[in-house]
C-alpha cells in the first residue's frame, strides 16, 4: 500500500510538466468499435477521458461502431459491403447506422463517462448542424464527406465543463438526408475545425510500422507520403494517415496513431516523455507549450 502510494506520487510528479503543458488544450479522441471491447475496457477509456478533463484538457470523443452496425445488420438480414474502407450505405442501411451509432453506442460511452464521475453529452453531426455533408461518392450511397463544420456547440460544452461524445452521422446540405461518415473522417474534420492540439486515433496496432515491423514514433507529413507511395503504409492504415495529413493541413498540431487495446493509452500518450504510438507532427506549428 505504502509502496503503491510512493509509486503514484512519483508518477504524478513526473507527469506534472505534461499536465501543465496540456492545460486548456483541445484533444480529439477517435474511439473505434474494435477498441471498445468489454465493459472493463470501456470504463478504462472513460477514466482516461475524465482524468483529462479534470486536469483542464478539453477532450472530444468521436466514436465508431462498425462491428456493432454489422451485428444488427446481420440480425436484420441486410447485406453490407465496403469499398475502400467505407460501408456502401443504402436507405435501409443508413437507418440502422443512425440507430446503432447515435443510440446504443453513443449512450454506452456517455454512460461510461458519467459512471467515472465526468459529465458527458452525446450528440451526432445533426445536432446544431455540427457536421453538414455532401455525398462522398455516388457508388457509396448515403456516405457523407464533411463540408461544413459548426463547432460552436462543442465550445459551449467545453465552457460548461461537459465532455462532448460525437456519433459520426451527418446531415445533408438540404437538412433532410442522413449521412454515414467514417469515424476517422469525422474525427479528423472536427479536429481540423477546432484546430485541435492533438488528434488521437486509437487502433488495434502499436502505431505505424516500418518495413521491419518497428513502430515509427515521430513522422512528418512527407515521411507519411513516402511510406504510402512505397506501400509500407497499406490497408486500413491508409484512411488513418490520410485523415492525419488533412487534419494537420487544417491546423491540427499533432496526430497520434496509438494502440487502443493498451490500458491508459490516452494518458500514456499525453502525460509521459516518450508518449506511445506514432506522432505525425505539423512542421509549421511549434510543439505544444513552446
Ligand atoms: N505500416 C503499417 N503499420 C501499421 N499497421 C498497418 C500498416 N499498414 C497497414 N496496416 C494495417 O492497418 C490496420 C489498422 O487499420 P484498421 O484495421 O482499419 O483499424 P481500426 O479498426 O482500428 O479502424 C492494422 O491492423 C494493420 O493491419
Ligand atoms: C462510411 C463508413 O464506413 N462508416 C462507418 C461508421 C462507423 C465507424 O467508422 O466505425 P469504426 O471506427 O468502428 O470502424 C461504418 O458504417 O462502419
Amino acid at each position: 500500500m505504502n509502496r503503491d502510494w510512493i509509486a503514484t506520487a512519483r508518477t504524478l510528479s513526473e507527469a506534472l510538466p505534461y499536465l501543465q503543458r496540456y492545460t486548456g488544450a483541445v484533444v480529439v479522441v477517435k474511439f473505434g468499435g474494435n477498441a471498445m471491447g468489454d465493459d472493463e475496457a470501456m470504463s478504462q477509456f472513460a477514466r482516461d477521458i475524465v482524468l483529462m478533463r479534470q486536469v483542464g484538457v478539453n477532450p472530444v470523443v468521436v466514436h465508431g461502431g462498425g462491428p456493432m452496425i454489422n451485428e444488427l445488420l446481420g440480425r436484420l438480414n441486410i447485406e453490407s459491403n465496403f469499398v475502400r474502407g467505407k460501408r456502401v450505405t443504402d436507405a435501409a442501411t443508413v437507418e440502422v447506422v443512425e440507430m446503432v451509432l447515435t443510440g446504443r453506442v453513443n449512450k454506452r460511452i456517455v454512460q461510461a463517462i458519467m459512471g467515472e464521475g465526468g459529465r458527458a453529452v452525446g450528440l451526432s453531426g445533426k445536432d446544431d448542424n455540427l457536421i453538414v455533408c455532401e455525398p462522398d461518392d455516388p457508388e457509396l450511397g448515403f456516405v457523407g464527406r464533411p463540408t461544413e463544420l459548426n463547432v460552436q456547440v462543442l465550445q459551449d460544452l467545453f465552457s460548461a465543463g461537459i465532455i462532448p461524445v460525437v456519433a459520426p452521422v451527418g446531415t445533408g446540405p438540404d437538412g433532410v438526408d442522413t449521412y454515414n461518415i467514417n469515424g476517422d473522417t469525422a474525427a479528423g474534420a472536427i479536429a481540423g475545425a477546432l484546430k485541435a492540439d492533438r488528434l488521437l486515433l486509437l487502433t488495434d496496432v502499436e502505431g505505424v510500422k516500418d518495413t521491419s515491423g518497428k513502430v515509427v514514433t515521430e513522422m512528418t507529413p512527407s515521411d507519411v507520403r513516402s511510406m504510402t507511395d512505397d506501400g509500407t503504409i497499406a490497408g486500413g492504415m491508409i484512411p488513418k494517415t490520410e485523415t492525419a495529413l488533412k487534419a494537420i493541413d487544417q491546423g491540427v498540431r499533432g496526430v497520434v496513431i496509438i494502440d487502443g487495446r493498451v490500458a491508459n493509452a490516452c494518458l500514456l500518450e499525453l502525460f509521459t516523455e516518450h508518449g506511445s504510438g506514432s506522432m505525425i507532427r505539423s512542421t509549421s506549428l511549434p510543439p505544444l507549450g513552446e
